[in-house]
């Protein structure tokens, strides 16, 4: 039976699936599993076809203190209790700088040439890189490929790909390129089928995860995204903190005596929900706290997700629909509820009864745009690249084609 293992390492997650290749070259979902809530309540769950339960194991904290840890315990589950030897892998990688514009089929090349956007993805590229290294080093037969979170932004124009900055930095990669391609790839390829009326016209999805980003996409391509040369930028996410005037990294780096890497550990893993609220990154616990700290981060998340829904509106000069996805889009609807409050402005109107029950269209008959909850699935998208580039020796999207 051929398979392919998908790896997906996110900021406060790794999550994975197995596919089996049937006949005319279709897959077969066998297994979807994740480690979760690392860092605060790190929990392994898997599933089989049917989603019959295979595992779900609660760790303490200090057991999967972080990303590599919880690769480890994944990876041997995997191996030992479930005896998985797929004939590919596809694997997220967040960083495909600017030659990266679709999947690629991996060799040390590709591998040295994606280091050096390790600097760029700090929190994600080295756990995209280290079970790819890993794979070459002890099954260097067994074919990889890279899928890239920023491949799918690939087709902005200038006027969203540009910082103000001189031209020669541009040249040399210092663009605006956006994340979580994969999931927004696969929501513009979903929306035919779920939402054909809307599928051309002019979406806002928001990716609300740990990671959190929104994707202004028109006719299923991205136009506009709130994220830039980093996973930095835009929206407020667990540990990061969105939106930031550099004149704050100025401060820190010229008042407070912190080094380059002292900022970047800083940013990465001391902000957003977690620093602002000093309670925790996961929403599920600052939903549940009444801490007023906990409180204004929660306000503070649902506000900047309304200012950048306006921003995104001009991108597309108006909104047809609004679409919820990630952990915290398909999951809360407390938080759903409260940026659809924010939305009343741009038409929407939400349907309470349909959001409690997380329903696809969660908007009521009135509503002037329809808001929906699609629920992402990155890895099936790395598994369909994978196994595309297996058979084709290319990627199947031609809107990857870049129109910029
Ligand atoms: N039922 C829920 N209610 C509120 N937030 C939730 C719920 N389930 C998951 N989340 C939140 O989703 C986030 C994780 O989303 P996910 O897309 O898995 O992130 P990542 O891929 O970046 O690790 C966490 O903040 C978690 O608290
Ligand atoms: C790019 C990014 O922030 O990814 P994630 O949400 O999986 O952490
Ligand atoms: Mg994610």
């Amino acid at each position: 039976m051929d398979s392919i293992l998908v790896v997906n390492a996110g900021s406060s997650s790794v999550k994975f699936q197995v596919f089996v290749i049937e006949g005319e070259g279709t897959l077969r979902r066998l297994i979807k599993g994740q480690v979760d809530g690392i860092g605060s309540r790190p929990r392994l769950r898997a599933s089989g076809a049917g989603s019959d339960p295979m595992a779900d194991r609660a760790y303490p904290v200090e057991a999967i203190p972080d990303v590599p840890a919880a690769m480890n315990v994944a990876g041997e589950w995997l191996r030992n209790e479930v005896r998985i030897h797929p004939m590919a892998v596809g694997h997220r990688v967040v960083h495909g700088g600017p030659d990266y514009d679709r999947p690629v089929l991996v060799d040390h090349g590709v591998v040295a040439r994606l280091e050096r956007f390790v600097a760029l993805a700090p929190l994600h590229q080295p756990h995209n890189l280290a079970p790819i290294r890993s794979i070459l080093a002890n099954f260097p037969t067994v074919p990889q490929v890279a899928c890239f979170d920023t491949a799918f932004h690939r087709t902005h124009g200038p006027l969203a790909d540009h910082y103000a900055i001189p031209h020669q930095l541009h040249a040399e990669g210092v663009r605006r390129y956006g994340f979580h391609g994969l999931s927004y790839e696969y929501i513009s390829r979903t929306l035919p089928q779920t939402a054909p009326e809307i599928a051309e016209r002019r979406v806002i999805v928001a990716h609300l995860g740990s990671g959190a980003s929104m994707c202004a996409m028109k006719g299923g391509q991205s136009v506009e995204s709130t994220m830039g040369f980093t996973a930095l930028d835009g929206l407020p996410m667990g540990t990061r903190p969105g939106q930031l005037d550099p004149g704050v990294v100025l401060y820190l780096m010229s008042e407070k005596g912190m080094t380059a890497s002292k900022v970047q550990d800083f940013l990465y893993r001391d902000c957003g929900l977690k620093g602002l609220s000093g309670v925790s990154n996961d929403m599920r616990e600052l939903e549940a706290s009444t801490d007023p700290q906990a409180k204004l981060a929660v306000d503070y998340f649902v506000y900047r997700i309304g200012l950048n829904a306006g921003m995104l509106a001009a991108a597309l000069q108006g909104v047809d629909a609004f679409v919820f996805t990630a952990g915290i889009g398909e999951n809360s609807s407390g938080i759903r509820a409260r940026v659809a409050a924010h939305l009343g402005w741009l038409g929407a109107a939400l349907d309470a009864t349909a959001n409690a029950r997380h329903a696809r269209l969660i908007s009521t008959k009135n509503s002037r745009i329809p808001v929906c909850v699609i629920p992402t699935d990155e890895e099936l998208m790395i598994a369909q690249h994978t196994l595309s580039l297996l058979m084709n020796g290319q990627s199947p999207n031609p809107r990857h084609e870049r129109v910029s």
